[in-house]
């Protein structure tokens, strides 16, 4: 009988240095994470995305139907998901594996559901292996700001996975040791 630490071990699936430094995208280009692969596309409606000359990145963004919260407006969370999702992107789209460590996030106007919207994102600073981004999303057409979002990104090796996954099993062995 399988428990829920049991789960928690099991990985998915092994991934290779290469799923993080250069993931499977999208025709859009859009870097496809852990659970997106299986259904080769962004499940948060991430569409399109590219880094330009100066070192903004754009995304091009419609909110799915399945993520309204009020009527045609899009649930908070799915704004701050995809938003950690556009701002993650940029360490991403300069070959650096980094994962979110603060995020703030503003909700200036009701997300509409279904209907384009345009995610910008950019690098304050860097400072050691924290990078400091900030980003808007917009509606289309227009550029009436819906939401902004800034954040840290701490750089990390293709260890950290694994080294997560070590410490998940001494939680679940110390849990068990100590009943
Ligand atoms: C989405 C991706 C799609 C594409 C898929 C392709 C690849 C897929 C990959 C999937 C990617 C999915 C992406 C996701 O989904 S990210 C998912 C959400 N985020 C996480 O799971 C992160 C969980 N937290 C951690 O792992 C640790 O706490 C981290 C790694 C953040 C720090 O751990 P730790 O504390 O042990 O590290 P350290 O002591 O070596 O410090 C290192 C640096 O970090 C600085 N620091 C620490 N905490 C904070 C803080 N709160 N604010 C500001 N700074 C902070 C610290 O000052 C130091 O700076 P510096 O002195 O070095 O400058």
């Amino acid at each position: 009988m399988s428990t829920s630490g049991d789960r928690a071990r099991t990985p998915n699936r092994r991934w290779a240095g290469s799923d993080f430094q250069d993931p499977p995208r999208t025709a859009g280009g859009v870097a496809l994470c852990g659970a997106c692969r299986a259904a080769s596309a962004c499940r948060l409606g991430v569409e399109r995305e590219r880094l330009d000359e100066a070192g903004t990145a754009w995304f091009d963004v419609s909110c799915p139907h399945e993520q309204e919260g009020g009527p045609n407006v899009a649930h908070g969370g799915w704004t701050a998901s995809v938003l950690d999702e556009c701002l993650g992107h940029v360490p991403l789209l300069n070959s650096t594996l980094s994962v979110t460590a603060e995020l703030s996030v503003s909700f200036v106007k009701p997300v509409p559901v279904g209907r384009p919207l345009r995610v910008r994102a950019w690098v304050e600073k860097r400072e050691g292996s924290r990078w400091y981004i900030s980003g808007e999303m917009t509606l289309l057409p227009g550029r009436a700001v819906l939401a902004r979002a800034s954040g840290i990104w701490v750089t990390r090796d293709t260890g950290h996975f694994d080294r997560h996954e070590r410490w998940l099993a001494e939680q679940d062995a110390s849990a068990t040791s100590s009943g």
